[in-house]
C-alpha cells in the first residue's frame, strides 16, 4: 500500500545566522530563526515523510526547544525519518518540495540540496524534488520576513 504525506514549515530571517536550507548553507544576508538550525526545507520534508509513514510530527520525535535539538544540523531529522520507516518495514518511495522564499535565489543549490536530502533518507536524489518559487512581494514571505517551505512525500 502507498502512503502520501504533507509537510509545511516556517521560519523568520535573523541577522547572524547561516541560512541552512536543504543541508546546504547558502550564502545570504540573514540565516533563519530557530532552535535547530532551522531549515525549513529539512523540517517540511520530515513532516511529510512522517505524515506518509502514519507517524506524529517533528516535534513528537525532536522536541521544540529540547536542549539536546540546540542547533541540530537537520539532516539528523531525516535521517531519524529513514530510521522510523525501517522500524515500520516501510521504505520512502520519493519526496516533492516547494520553497517559497523572495530572495536569495535557491534552484543554483538543487543538486547539493537533492545529494544531501537524498542520502539522510537513503534515496537517489532524482526522487528528491526541490522547486521554488517567489510570493510575488506579498505576505510575510514578499515582505522577506522568512522563509516558507512546503512538501509531500510517498511510502510504501
Ligand atoms: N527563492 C527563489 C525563487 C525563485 N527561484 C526560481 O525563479 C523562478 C521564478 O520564480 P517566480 O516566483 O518569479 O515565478 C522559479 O521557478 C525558480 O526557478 C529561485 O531559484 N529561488
Ligand atoms: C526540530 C525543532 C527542535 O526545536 O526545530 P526548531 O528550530 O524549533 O524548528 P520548528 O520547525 O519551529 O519546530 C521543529 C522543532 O521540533
Amino acid at each position: 500500500m502507498h502512503m502520501t504525506g504533507i509537510g509545511y514549515d516556517v521560519h523568520r530571517f535573523k541577522e547572524g545566522r547561516p541560512l541552512v536550507l536543504g543541508g546546504v548553507t547558502i550564502p545570504h544576508t540573514h540565516g533563519l530563526d530557530g532552535h535547530s538550525d532551522a531549515d525549513v526545507l529539512c523540517h517540511a520534508i520530515a513532516d511529510a515523510v512522517l505524515g506518509a509513514l502514519g507517524q506524529p510530527d517533528i516535534g513528537f520525535f525532536f522536541p521544540p526547544g529540547d536542549p539536546a535539538c540546540k542547533d541540530i544540523c537537520s539532516l539528523k531529522i531525516l535521517e531519524k525519518c529513514r530510521e522510523v520507516a525501517d522500524q515500520e518495514g516501510l521504505s520512502i518511495v520519493n519526496v516533492d518540495s516547494t520553497i517559497i522564499a523572495e530572495a536569495p535565489k535557491v534552484l543554483p543549490h538543487r543538486e547539493a540540496m537533492r545529494e544531501k536530502i537524498g542520502a539522510a533518507l537513503g534515496i537517489p536524489p532524482q526522487r528528491v524534488g526541490i522547486k521554488a518559487t517567489t510570493n510575488e512581494m506579498m505576505g510575510f514571505v514578499g515582505r522577506k520576513e522568512g522563509i516558507a517551505a512546503m512538501a509531500v512525500a510517498e511510502c510504501r
